[in-house]
């Protein structure tokens, strides 16, 4: 992302430290990473598309006027997935663009329902994923895994769908870690997942349903009770129930927090009615994210720079935010020791210049 999306009231010595700053990725969509760039030229080749040509033109494309406005935006960058190829592409270009912003390691929430449907071939699909991951480990250094999501609203065959591509072993892929739940929540109860969930964790896949972005607290609860979370996607709405918060703080499940995309889909008002700071005071483990990035006009050094300013955060206050991503990710111990490390050398090395 360029210059001016850099929060604008950063000091400029702490955009350059989170600039440089190691980093891991835990929420952000696959589709929804897609750069201006990529979405014009796959949106020229299909004119029968509404998603402009112009790059210039997708800004106001992807101004949103409630999160049912963004689904629908959404998907229809989803159309214009057509090949394995576009699928390669776009993902090889989602890792580079995290590696530009030094993510060494990024759990990608990928939803490979709307592309089977769409007529891509599964195996296709698996394998243009798993090329995309091994070439952009070889060239940038960047890890991915994957998330692989149902689309909640899309119902339960949708969710049939998903968990046999997650856990048929001739076609799970080899990066896949975990198993989510997304779209919107209203009208989509959460407890219906329930035996999705099961297989997916049976067969060695971690929880991290999207829960409590744009309904109340108490699909967080059923996010834990029934979908045994790990992590929640957001938990915006956990800030409204102390019981919640200091459930999620006791039991460290880590809340995957992406305040600019709350504010881009309209969940919450302003930057400063985020409730970013009740989590940190409760003692959950927060996590910072991008979500969508370009179509929320963010990148995560943004997101890392909005945290710092919502929580009076200085350098070692970012570098711990960035090793709570790591520690609460599913990499192995080997990674995440190596992470951190690489972090706890960059922190020390800045502050002693
Ligand atoms: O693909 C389809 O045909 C389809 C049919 C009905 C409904 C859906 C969806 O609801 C797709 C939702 C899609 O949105 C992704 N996403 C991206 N960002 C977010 C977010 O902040 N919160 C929730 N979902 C999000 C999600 O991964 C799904 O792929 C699709
Ligand atoms: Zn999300």
């Amino acid at each position: 992302m360029t210059e001016h999306l850099v929060d604008p009231q950063t000091p400029r010595d702490l955009k350059a430290f989170i600039a440089g700053l190691p980093k891991a990725e835990l929420h952000v969509h696959h589709v929804g990473s897609a750069s201006p760039r990529i979405v014009s030229e796959l949106a020229a080749r299909h004119p029968d598309s509404k998603v402009p040509t112009d790059p210039e033109a997708l800004a106001d494309y992807f101004t949103f006027t409630d999160f049912a406005h963004f689904i629908e935006v959404y998907l229809s960058v989803v159309d214009l997935i057509r090949t394995p190829e576009d699928v390669r592409l776009l993902t090889y270009e989602v890792a580079r663009e995290l590696a530009r912003q030094q993510v060494r390691y990024a759990e990608l929430t990928i939803t490979p329902f709307s592309s089977t449907r769409r007529g891509i071939d599964e195996r296709a699909f698996m394998d243009a994923i798993e090329d995309a991951r091994k070439a952009a480990e070889a060239e940038f250094g960047t890890v991915l895994r994957w998330c692989f999501d149902i689309p909640g609203e899309a119902g339960l065959e949708a969710a049939e769908e998903t968990a046999r591509l997650a856990t048929d072993d001739r076609l799970r892929p080899e990066g896949l870690v975990s198993f989510g739940l997304g779209g919107p929540e209203v009208g989509v109860p959460r407890p219906q997942f329930k035996p999705y969930f099961d297989r997916a964790i049976a067969a060695g896949l971690h929880s991290v349903p999207h829960a409590g972005e744009t309904t109340g607290p108490e699909t967080v609860w059923d996010a834990l009770t029934h979908l045994r979370a790990e992590r929640i996607g957001h938990g915006t709405s956990a800030a409204q129930d102390p019981k919640l918060l200091a459930h999620l703080a006791e039991h460290r499940i880590a809340l995957e927090v992406c305040p600019t995309s709350n504010i881009a889909t309209r969940a919450v008002r302003t930057l400063d009615e985020h409730p970013i700071k009740e989590f940190a005071r409760a003692g959950v483990v927060v996590t910072i994210n991008s979500d969508d990035p370009p179509m929320f006009g963010t990148d995560l050094q943004n997101e890392y720079a909005v945290a710092a300013r919502l929580l009076g955060l200085d350098e070692r206050g970012l570098a711990d935010l960035a090793k709570n991503a790591v520690e609460v990710s599913f990499l192995d111990d080997a990674g995440k020791t190596r992470i951190k490390g690489e972090i706890d050398s960059y922190t020390a090395e800045w502050l002693g210049r």
